[in-house]
């Protein structure tokens, strides 16, 4: 779906949209600010009639002066409107108040990323994740990082990573099982969501979980917690050194929201890793978000912004990729694109890749 080959705003609009840019991190701070301190909350619930700036006042308990810049801001950036004097809210205040994407959305972006984008620049430049030693200093990526960053930024991570895949485990599940599956290879199994899923789902299914050592052993606490420690085992790796294989005899292979997390030659090595463990009859099943399936601009966005978050504070090589870029990853790896579906819980698109024909008929 292009979304991208007009250029809608008239000369006033852009202009306008150029100064919402040139004050971008103003807009944020503040409207973090409105919904952190309890500004908005308190004009909520004050409903149609909303709130005189003293009665904000007496709500929240900060300065008259405080409330001022803020609910003054909050007019210019749209998230209050004055009526008579008072203060009510809007249709964006209640979304920046209530969404939980947005939510999700801005806690990342604030605890994950908004120290490190300062060095955005450096990182297109040098080809590293400059930003990183804001949150990590001395780490190369934060995957090495994760299970010992600071505890709000760990948990802004999660709850960012978790939002879009926990909303598509569930409905991708059916299609995964459409076939008889016995076992599966979680690639990237992270906090071992999708290996306590599919355990959940299918009670003779057996799932070995594939990630950096920190990861799988977060994992397993949660596997445990969960009754499946008997189905669900582990393969620590770091898939980016050349030398280590990824285990064979799965069923199905499953990389969910993982290939975004390298350059596009390393996602070739980590497919030709899959490949070289799959038989004819194995499926690897890729979700991923790609900004060009989106129905809705928005999403698409929110996709392209966060490919920033890769090259600055992820690693420095990586992003929220063109379906064509994946397509172009599988076929260097030797592998085929079988079917494709669009639409899979927020914005995830699931790709099932086999072996090509040719190189099946060889393994065979
Ligand atoms: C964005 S998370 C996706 C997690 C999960 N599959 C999901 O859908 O929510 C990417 C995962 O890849 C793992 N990862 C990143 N680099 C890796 C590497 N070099 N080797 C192994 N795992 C890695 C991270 O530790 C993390 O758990």
């Amino acid at each position: 779906m292009n979304h991208f080959d007009q250029d809608r705003h008239s000369a006033l609009q852009a202009k306008q949209e150029a100064q919402r840019i040139a004050f971008g991190p103003f807009v944020f701070q503040a409207s973090k600010a409105l919904r952190d301190l309890g500004v908005l909350r308190a004009i909520e619930a004050a409903g149609d009639d909303g709130l005189a700036l003293e009665e904000i006042v007496e709500r929240v308990g900060l300065s008259t002066y405080a409330v001022r810049v803020l609910a003054e801001a909050g007019l210019g950036i749209g998230s209050l409107v004055l009526k008579q004097d008072r203060f009510v809210l809007s249709k964006l205040g209640w979304y920046l108040l209530n969404d939980p994407m947005t939510q999700v959305n801005m806690d990342f972006t604030h605890d994950v990323n908004y120290k490190g984008l300062f060095h955005l620049q450096e990182s297109l430049v040098e080809g590293r994740p400059a930003g990183l030693k804001e949150i990590a200093p001395g780490s190369r990526t934060v995957y090495e990082a994760l299970a010992t960053l600071p505890g709000h930024i760990r948990e802004s991570w999660f709850r960012f990573d978790h939002y879009y895949s926990d909303n598509s485990f569930q409905s991708v599940l059916p299609l995964i099982f459409s076939e008889p599956v016995a076992s599966i290879l979680d690639v990237g199994a992270n906090t071992g969501k999708w290996a306590i899923a599919c355990a959940n789902h299918a009670p003779d299914v057996r799932v070995t979980m594939c990630d950096l050592p920190g990861q799988l052993a977060q994992a397993r606490v949660h596997v445990d917690a969960r009754g499946f420690g008997d189905r669900v085992a582990e393969h620590p790796i770091d898939i980016l050194r050349p030398e280590l294989p990824l285990p064979g005899g799965h069923d199905v292979i499953w990389m969910s929201q993982f290939l975004d997390c390298f350059s596009e030659d390393e996602i070739v090595m980590v497919l030709e890793k899959a490949a070289r463990v799959m038989t004819p009859r194995t499926r690897l099943y890729i979700m991923e978000t790609y900004w060009d399936r989106q129905r809705f601009e928005n999403a698409a966005f929110c996709l392209q912004q966060t490919s920033l978050y890769f090259t600055c504070i992820a690693n420095g090589n990586s992003q929220m990729y063109h379906s064509s870029v994946l397509h172009r990853c599988i076929e260097r790896a030797g592998l085929a694109v079988a079917e494709e579906v669009d639409g899979v819980g927020i914005s995830h698109t699931v790709t099932k890749v086999v072996k090509r024909q040719q190189d099946a008929a060889c393994a065979a």
